[in-house]
């Protein structure tokens, strides 16, 4: 099996609900987030890839366009964890790319949530 990854930063507000009033996270604030995609396949195209890294650039253009600068509240119906957007992304992302099998989501370089198929 092989496995490639490539990294998306974008910058976004947001407010987890259903926290106490004294948790942080329950206050408007913003992340740095890096998002990464994951791919794998049992097989090379011919060139020796599972997928030109250039050919993501639609995820980078969904990124650029519907979550940097947004608050992420009025992008996605559910509570915006980053376990919630790591589904929500994979859900959007693997039907135009299916070689995708997991999206990681990382809110600070100490935290990371996976969303795997
Ligand atoms: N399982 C989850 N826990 C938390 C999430 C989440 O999405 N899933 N989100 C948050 C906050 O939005 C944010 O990520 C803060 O996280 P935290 O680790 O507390 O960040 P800090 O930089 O403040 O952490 P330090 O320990 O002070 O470095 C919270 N939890
Ligand atoms: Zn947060």
């Amino acid at each position: 099996m092989y496995k490639i990854s490539k990294q998306f930063a974008f910058s976004a507000s947001h407010i987890l609900e259903g926290l106490s009033e004294d948790h942080p996270c329950s206050r408007l604030h913003g992340h740095n987030y890096i998002i990464t995609v994951h791919l794998k396949s049992e097989t090379l195209n011919e060139v020796g890839f599972v997928k030109d890294y250039r050919e993501l650039s639609i995820i980078k253009e969904y990124i650029d366009n519907t979550l940097d600068h947004r608050h992420l509240n009025d992008v996605f119906s559910v509570n915006p964890t980053a376990e919630n957007i790591a589904r929500e992304l994979y859900t959007i992302f693997v039907k135009e790319i299916p070689q995708i099998y997991a999206v990681e989501v990382c809110e600070t370089p100490k935290t990371s949530a996976i969303y795997e198929a």
